[in-house]
């Protein structure tokens, strides 16, 4: 992997009570790339994105986001220094428009002045205008301009999952983090979103760390993987190294998995 780092994890230790999620974690993340966090469940993968994003403090260890340490940053300050997520259950506003979605989403980073609302109503109108124009140009480019003026949950499930992460890529981020992005979807959703992560990863010029149990994704999109049990890290690798690695598959992908790539 290249050097030019854009998010480190320095001995990050995560612990509810007696219980250790993620154990003296370091992973250090490339600009650009496609990376992945893998594990069986409850192995400490979402709670590297909660501490990542502010959702946690970490218990000991740091965050690193392009050199600055971001560790119990809030959620809100976190996502406007540039780090975006999606989650594993899908959270869009059910009953607004695909459109409307993607505009709340854009109000992060169009901040409201303090003295506009009570003297200035046309430029509050102006600046739901560069939203909606801000917003229209995001779903024109994950494809999904179409349906602008649908309801978001009467969408097929692949194209919630393609909204949500629209969404997050309404906040303008450098890193965005896809927490399960193919849980649900059929093959051939499957399939259109690996080529669409790829494609954002390129035309937003990101970078892109996912948790998914979908092998087919993670080998096939990944450029790097880290392999977490039990809260600890017991591989990190490219692909071909990850998916014949015996700890790996005695942890998590099983030697019927081991046999399927064998063949
Ligand atoms: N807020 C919390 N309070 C207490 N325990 C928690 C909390 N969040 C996570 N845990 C525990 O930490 C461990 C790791 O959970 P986590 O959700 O990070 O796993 P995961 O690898 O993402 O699992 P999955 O693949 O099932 O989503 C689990 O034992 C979980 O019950």
């Amino acid at each position: 992997m290249q050097n030019d780092s854009i998010l480190k994890l320095e001995g990050l230790t995560m612990t509810f009570g007696g219980l250790t999620a993620v154990k003296d974690l370091s992973i250090n993340v490339p600009k650009g790339s496609i990376v992945g966090l893998i594990g069986p469940n409850g192995a400490g993968k979402t709670t590297v994105f909660n501490v990542i994003t502010g959702f946690y403090e970490p218990t000991a260890g740091r965050v690193l986001f392009k050199g600055m340490d971001i560790s119990g940053k809030s959620p809100h300050e976190i996502c406007s220094l540039g780090i975006a997520r999606t989650f594993q259950n899908i959270r869009l506003f059910g009953n607004e428009t695909v459109l409307q979605n993607v505009m709340v989403a854009c109000n992060v980073r169009v901040p409201v002045r303090w003295w506009e609302p009570p003297l200035s109503l046309p430029l509050t109108r102006s600046k739901e205008r560069t939203i909606r124009s801000k917003a229209m140009d995001l779903l024109k480019k994950v494809g999904l301009e179409h349906l602008a003026d649908e309801i978001a949950t009467s969408l097929p499930y692949g194209q919630q999952r393609r909204l949500e992460i629209a969404r997050a890529l309404a906040t303008d981020p450098e890193l965005l983090l896809l927490d399960e992005p193919a849980a649900g979807m059929n093959p051939k959703e499957t399939h259109a979103l690996m080529d669409f992560i790829r494609a954002i990863r390129d035309l937003f010029g990101l970078t892109i760390m996912l948790i998914e149990h979908d092998m087919r994704v993670v080998m096939g999109i990944c450029e790097h993987i880290w392999v977490l049990d039990y809260g600890l890290l017991i591989a990190e690798g490219p692909p071909s190294f990850i998916q014949s690695n015996k700890r790996v598959i005695e942890a998590y992908l099983g030697e019927e998995y081991a046999r399927y790539v064998d063949n």
